[in-house]
């Protein structure tokens, strides 16, 4: 039987600590990092086609690229090429999540379009490791492809399963351009070599953290959230220390630089206090957008059409 098309809904992550190492010689950092995937998704289609084209629709469609450098796209020509298939499909991206935001939405929509055109390809999982194709393509990818919580070291694709318990509920601050994740990683080699280097977690992992998701106790959670680019890219954009105070002068257990930023993300109570804290922070007027989601949640899957 043929099939029609293939989608996949892939989840946002956020770094509930992101400790990072020293500059590797491959000009990667080494990390120790919990990634947490969160309730706010892209849903890529794969359809068969002519040749391969790129359609991005939904909110945050503006400043995604519809050429070969698109993530998806460069996702189902790496796979393509290791069964030995031509890689024409039209791939549609349906992108709620921010673009350049420090939330993996490029990684969400290679792993999406891996696990679609795998489905549309009929590729047997057990004989192609789609993990290591998404380690290719970025560090982020393999956690868009297993989503829950995990532990991420090496440069980020090496991952281990976290227990959790519970759901926790943020509000996302979602700032109107993003910032360069090589950018804020330089600026912190920048602010490293020209001397404080106090509040650094490096690669030192984080078991206090771990100890608190999976007792689900929100309020242990709290204090222990942790992100070592955070002061590069407060320097590369000042302005987020205002929308920092802002969420937790709004009622936010704790706010942190979401991955390399802008977003910020902000620990609440439960999900009646998230609301809250995002109606307030919605007035304030220091996110050109405000969100709510929870998780951790399931990483890419399928979804009927
Ligand atoms: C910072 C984090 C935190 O999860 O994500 P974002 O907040 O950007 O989403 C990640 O480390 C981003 O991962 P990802 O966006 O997949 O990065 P990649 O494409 O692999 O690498 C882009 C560039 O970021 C820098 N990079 C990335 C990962 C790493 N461990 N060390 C680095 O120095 C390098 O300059 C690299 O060339
Ligand atoms: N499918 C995609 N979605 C978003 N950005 C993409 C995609 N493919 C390529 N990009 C490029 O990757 C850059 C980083 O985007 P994104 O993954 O959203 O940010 P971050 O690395 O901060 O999580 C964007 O500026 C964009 O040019």
């Amino acid at each position: 039987m043929m099939i029609g098309g293939a989608t996949a809904r892939v989840p946002a992550k956020i770094n509930l600590h992101l400790g990072v190492g020293p500059l590797r010689d491959d000009g990667f950092h080494e990390l120790s990092t919990l990634f947490c995937a969160l309730g706010m998704h892209d849903d890529v289609t794969v359809r068969p086609a002519e040749e391969l084209t790129v359609t991005v629709t939904g909110e945050n469609r503006r400043a995604v690229p519809s050429d070969a450098s698109n993530l998806a796209a460069r996702a189902v020509v790496a796979l393509a090429d290791r069964i030995g298939r031509s890689p024409d499909v039209s791939i549609t991206i349906d992108k709620h999540i921010p673009v350049a935001g420090g939330m993996a939405g490029g990684s969400a929509d290679a792993a999406g379009a891996l696990i679609a055109a795998a489905r549309l390809w009929r590729v047997d999982r057990d004989q192609v490791d789609l993990h290591e194709i998404a380690a290719e393509l970025g560090s982020d990818v393999p956690f868009s492809l297993t989503g829950g919580a995990a532990l991420g070291t090496g440069r980020g694709e090496k991952l281990l399963p976290v227990l959790h318990r519970g759901e926790f509920h943020w509000v996302l601050a979602v700032s109107g351009t993003g910032l360069s994740t090589p950018d804020v990683y330089r600026e912190l080699d920048r602010l490293r070599a020209a001397g404080d280097r106090t509040t650094d977690a490096g690669t030192a992992r984080p078991d206090g953290l771990m100890v608190a998701i999976a007792s689900g106790d929100v309020r242990a959670v709290a204090p222990l959230l942790h992100n070592d680019l955070q002061p590069a890219a407060l320097s590369l954009r000042p302005l987020l220390r205002r929308t920092l105070r802002a969420g937790t002068e709004a009622g936010a257990l704790a706010g942190i630089v979401s991955g390399s930023g802008p977003t910020c993300a902000f620990l609440c109570a439960d999900a009646a206090a998230a609301v809250d804290v995002a109606a307030e922070l919605s007035g304030s007027g220091v996110a050109k957008a405000v969100r709510t989601a929870s998780g951790p949640v399931a990483g890419a899957r399928l979804v009927p059409h």
